[in-house]
């Protein structure tokens, strides 16, 4: 038997936004402790429907099949999924294949591929959006991945963005993910700042100490508010908020978006200047 825990979101007006306190942010747009051993968490948001989640298999197996959340026979049944391992090695799977998952590399399931089962050492971070059609599925490996080197020494934000279910690497319907390493002595990811309406966006941190946090910026661009983001939580990020933060120590974060198109240049940026 597999312990599913799911949480709902419910997508939150930026008026009200504006209005809430420290808490109310948590409460609203951070996701904590997915990543329990010998379960399956998943947050289900009511942005794009979106989901994000951790398996933590422990040695064990663990089989997400139905969510009550969805009504359907399997949460994948009108949905496709991304995967990202974040602990040693570890095994997925769905549709009749099994996937040997190193920490790093990334799985596309497409829809209709059934139940999925987690084992091994591997530390699973869920990703899930609405699909209208049935991609194949891939194991991508860091080597597979798309590399763009972004920022500058100088600015504090030189980086590695690594593309993996992305249009230069493969099909999908909605679901464009990847993630981004920072250099050492950099500390800021995505600046200057963007939103984009037409998707929304949720940020797994990792890799980090257990005492660093990401000082994580949100909140429309002339309305920001913060998170303090520690390991291993995600920051789920509404159409009309800014996603850019700033680390005490090391970190990568596994960004994931879901929407109207799959362009991921698709941005509008905001300067320092204008931001308030
Ligand atoms: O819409 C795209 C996302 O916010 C991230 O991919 C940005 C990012 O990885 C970075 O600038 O470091
Ligand atoms: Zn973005």
């Amino acid at each position: 038997m597999t312990t599913l825990d799911v949480e709902t979101r419910h997508a939150i007006h930026p008026d009200h936004a504006k209005a809430m306190d420290t808490q109310a942010l948590r409460d609203n747009f951070l996701a904590e402790g997915m990543f329990a051993e010998g379960e399956i968490r998943l947050v289900y948001t009511h942005y794009d429907r979106f989901t994000v989640g951790g398996a933590v298999p422990n040695g064990g197996k663990l089989t997400l099949g139905k969510v009550d959340e969805t009504r359907t026979e399997t949460f994948l049944e009108r949905r496709e999924m991304g995967i990202v391992n974040i602990g040693d090695a570890g095994t997925v799977e769905a549709g009749g294949e099994t996937y040997a998952m190193n920490k790093g590399d990334v799985l596309y399931l497409g829809m209709g591929s059934g139940a999925v089962t987690f084992s091994g050492q591997g530390r699973f971070y869920i990703t899930s959006c609405p699909a209208h059609k049935s991609y194949t599925s891939r194991l991508i490996t860091v080597e597979e991945a798309k590399k763009v080197e972004m920022g500058e020494a100088a600015t504090s934000n030189k980086r590695t963005i690594k593309m993996f279910i992305h249009p230069l690497v493969m099909e999908s319907c909605q679901l464009v993910m990847g993630y981004t390493s920072l250099e050492e002595g950099s500390v800021w990811n995505t600046i200057p700042a963007h939103v984009h309406d037409r998707r929304m966006e949720a940020y797994l941190y990792w890799g980090m100490a257990d005492e660093s946090r990401v000082i994580h910026f949100m909140g429309e661009p002339q309305e920001t508010r913060h998170l303090v983001v520690a390991n291993e939580q995600a920051v789920i990020s509404p159409t009309w908020s800014i996603h850019s933060g700033a680390g005490i120590g090391e970190y990568t974060f596994i960004w994931a978006m879901a929407g109207d198109n799959v362009d991921y240049t698709d941005m509008d940026f905001i300067q320092p200047a204008d931001m308030r």
